[in-house]
């Protein structure tokens, strides 16, 4: 039992055992299925990888491939590179051999350089020494010149010092000279015939070189054909603008010496006054009228002068138009209204007349021949826009120098006023009315206004009527004092104008015998103008005889024939002045006229102009005495023409003076003349009076009074009462007869010359009566 117990406890056992075998059985076997299926992902893993690592095997052949035939190709590459340096490197030592030989060659020029130099340095040294020596010997020289250039230096310091003084002196000097020479200067100038004018007649007969001039009256054959004036200088028509200028040039000067100046152009339309004072074009230099070249001068002057006194200019160019407007030519805007302007009651302290707004100022001729250019076109513009209007206003262009002298800081002002008056033709005669009335109310107002200044200054009047025009009171400062005048009186020489060139010629006579008359000169002139007048008359009573003689003589020839040995006997007169001046002769012819007044009539041009050579014979004392003679007359003879012209028979004195206080400007469209001869008249006589009607209070009406009673200003002859006479005033119907051709010749001219600026037309006896001053 205790046995089968044990075999039973060893049966347990070895079930037991059995057991745990059958499990590890069940457990290998489950390894064994785990590793089968592990070892079946393994082989499928290595599989895979075995394809994926054939793949990288080609995959790095293909690379490896490629690499080996790019290494090929770089290896065939480097094989060239090498060939092409080792030719490089062969080709570099061949050159480096080269250039060692070049430069050892080099290299021995050098040397011998070096050597040769040095040969010449010691040659050097050897000169230098020796200029060393040689300066040392100059500069002793030097020194020795330098002490006698000392001595020099201190006269020319000396001079230097004393060039202000005669700087001075000299411009002293040369102004006095001027003086000398007379501040009121009147140049005539004669206009040649245009082209296609060559068949006219000329009413020059003789131009004397020393001012003389003859004119001759077509319609009048043997003596009272001819008259003689006299001025400074009469340019023949052939005379060129250079020689004019030449003449002028002086005044120029005494610009910049600070000196005023006016130069103005005076004469009927188309004779010639732009042409003195522009020139037909500004194209040509030797065409330059006196404006251009003035301006010229004055720059060239200046810059002479430029060490000591440094100048400035600027220039002004306006146009006066009816006396109410100017036109500023280079700044067109500028257009001012003179009535509002209070500007224009008195001259600027700065010199100006017109506002200084339109002043320009200019460096250089070129600078002003611009500047004129502009100014010029604008006037043509302006000319066209306001129906020509050039020849019926007053062009004037301004120069004003400013100099300071560089040494004492003195200033010096000078202004230089060059004027292109309106034509000064008797537009009375045209008939004209409305504007162009007007206009001529207002030229022949300014026209006299220049006259009454000039007078004025030439009696030394205390009174100077410079505020009767806008003319005379722009060209204010540039009138009188120590300004100098300088008028330009152009003729035209067609017979046509003949009744202008004598009315032109008798104011511009009047204005130069102002000087003869200045207190200065006029002691010695006047004795000596007496003789050569008593020689002149012997002559011309020789002559005279000679013409008889000679007429006795030979048989009598045409009128024409006579008329010529009167004028060349007059030719070959000593003084062809010795008729205007009106010695004995004149008195007689005067005498005669009185006593014959029929006869007188026949020549009223000549009777007037007599009266004017007269006057300027007596001098200024004489005159201003027959002046206040006649004034009290013209007063009294003004009141009985009203009354006369008027047929009312009332208090003469009253209604005129009622009249006079209504409307100024009145009197001077009422009081006319119809009769064409009156007319004529009233223009010759105005020569005579105006001019004496300086103290007036310049109104046009004041100027009318004067004008309208010619006979008045007759000087007395042998009788004092005799000029009281109002001879011409009326005059027999006989006496038109008489002069009937002449006068015919003398009316028709007149339109035609207007006809070339506009044909004017209207009432006559209205214009007649503001006749002008001529
Ligand atoms: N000395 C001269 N030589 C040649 N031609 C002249 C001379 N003077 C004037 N003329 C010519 O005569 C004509 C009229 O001259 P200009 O225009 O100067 O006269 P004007 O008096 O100024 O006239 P306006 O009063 O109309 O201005 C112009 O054709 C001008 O070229």
């Amino acid at each position: 039992m205790k046995k089968l117990q044990q075999i039973k406890i060893e049966k347990a056992k070895m079930e037991e055992k059995e057991k745990l075998q059958e499990q590890d059985l069940i457990r290998l076997m489950e390894d064994n299925d785990h590793y089968k299926r592990q070892i079946s992902s393994l082989d499928a893993e290595l599989e895979s990888s075995k394809h994926a690592h054939e793949k990288d095997r080609l995959k790095l052949e293909a690379q490896l491939e490629q690499i080996r035939v790019e290494s090929e190709n770089k290896i065939l590459e480097l094989q060239c590179l090498l060939s092409e340096s080792t030719k490089k490197v062969q080709e570099l030592e061949a050159f480096s051999e080269s250039k060692l030989v070049k430069l050892k060659r080099r290299e021995l020029g050098y040397k011998h350089f070096i050597d040769s130099h040095f040969g010449s340095l010691q040659e050097l040294r050897i000169s230098s020494e020796s200029i060393r020596q040689e300066v040392m010997r100059t500069k002793e020289i030097y020194v020795e010149e330098l002490s006698h250039f000392g001595f020099n230096l201190k006269g020319l310091v000396d001079a230097a010092q004393n060039y202000h003084t005669v700087l001075e002196e000299n411009r002293k000097l040369y102004n006095e000279v001027q003086d000398l020479k007379g501040n009121i200067r009147v140049y005539c100038r004669i206009r040649p015939f245009l082209p296609g004018q060559s068949q006219k007649l000329t009413t020059i007969e003789y131009i004397g070189e020393n001012g003389e001039l003859v004119v001759t009256n077509p319609s009048k054959l043997g003596k009272d054909g001819h008259r003689l004036f006299k001025f400074n200088k009469v340019f023949a028509p052939a005379v060129t603008q250079e020689e004019v200028f030449r003449d002028t040039q002086p005044l120029i000067r005494s610009v910049l010496d600070g000196y005023n100046v006016c130069i103005f152009a005076y004469g009927q339309t188309g004779s010639g006054k732009t042409y003195t004072m522009s020139g037909p074009s500004m194209s040509s230099v030797e065409n330059w009228g006196v404006n251009y070249r003035a301006l010229n001068d004055l720059f060239n002057i200046s810059q002479s002068r430029k060490s000591s006194i440094a100048y400035e200019v600027g220039v002004q160019m306006v146009e006066i138009y009816n006396e109410q407007k100017y036109v500023c030519h280079i700044f067109p805007d500028v257009f001012f209204n003179l009535r509002t302007l209070g500007i224009w009651s008195t001259t600027q302290p700065n010199g100006l007349a017109v506002p200084d707004a339109s002043m320009h100022p200019v460096k250089s001729t070129a600078n002003v021949l611009e500047l004129m250019n502009i100014g010029l076109m604008n006037r043509a513009v302006g000319a066209t826009a306001l129906n020509e209007r050039s020849s019926r206003s007053h062009s004037i262009l301004t120069v004003h120098v400013r100099g300071i002298d560089l040494e004492t800081n003195d200033i010096l002002r000078g202004c230089l006023h060059l004027v292109d008056l309106a034509g000064s033709e008797r537009v009375d005669r045209s008939e004209a009315t409305g504007d162009r009335l007007r206009e001529a109310q207002h030229i022949n107002k300014s026209l006299s206004a220049l006259g009454d200044v000039i007078f004025a200054l030439a009696q030394k009047s205390s009174h100077v009527p410079y505020r009767n025009s806008k003319l005379t009171q722009v060209l204010q400062s540039s009138l009188g004092g120590q300004a100098k005048t300088l008028m330009f009186v152009q003729l035209n020489p067609d017979v046509e104008s003949f009744s202008e060139t004598i009315s032109t010629l008798k104011f511009a006579e009047r204005v130069s015998g102002v000087e003869l008359g200045a207190a200065r000169n006029n002691k010695e002139g006047r004795g000596v103008k007496e003789l050569m007048d008593q020689v002149a008359n012997l002559k011309d009573t020789i002559a005279k005889k000679d013409e008889e003689i000679g007429r006795l003589r030979v048989p009598k020839t045409s009128g024409n024939g006579e008329r010529r040995s009167v004028s060349s006997t007059r030719h070959s007169s000593a003084s062809p002045r010795r008729q205007s001046l009106g010695g004995p002769r004149a008195n007689q012819i005067s005498g005669e006229r009185s006593s014959k007044p029929t006869q007188k009539a026949a020549s009223d041009v000549d009777n007037s102009s007599e009266y004017s050579d007269r006057q300027s014979d007596t001098g200024s004392q004489q005159s201003m005495d027959d002046f206040r003679h006649h004034r009290d007359f013209f007063r009294q003879s003004r009141l009985a023409v009203v009354d006369a012209d008027l047929n009312l028979g009332e208090d003469t004195d009253s209604r005129a003076t009622a009249r006079r206080g209504q409307n100024p400007n009145e009197d001077v469209v009422l009081i006319g003349f119809d009769d064409a001869e009156s007319e004529e008249r009233l223009s010759d006589i105005s020569d005579g009076v105006l001019s004496m009607g300086t103290e007036t209070d310049g109104s046009i009406n004041s100027i009318v009074e004067y004008t309208l009673f010619p006979e008045t200003t007759k000087p007395p002859s042998e009788t004092p009462e005799k000029p009281f006479i109002p001879a011409k005033l009326p005059r027999p119907t006989q006496k038109t007869v008489q002069t009937g051709s002449s006068r015919m010749s003398l009316k028709k001219s007149t339109p035609k010359v207007l006809s070339s600026k506009k044909p004017p037309s209207g009432n006559t006896s209205a214009v007649r009566s503001s006749k002008r001053w001529q």
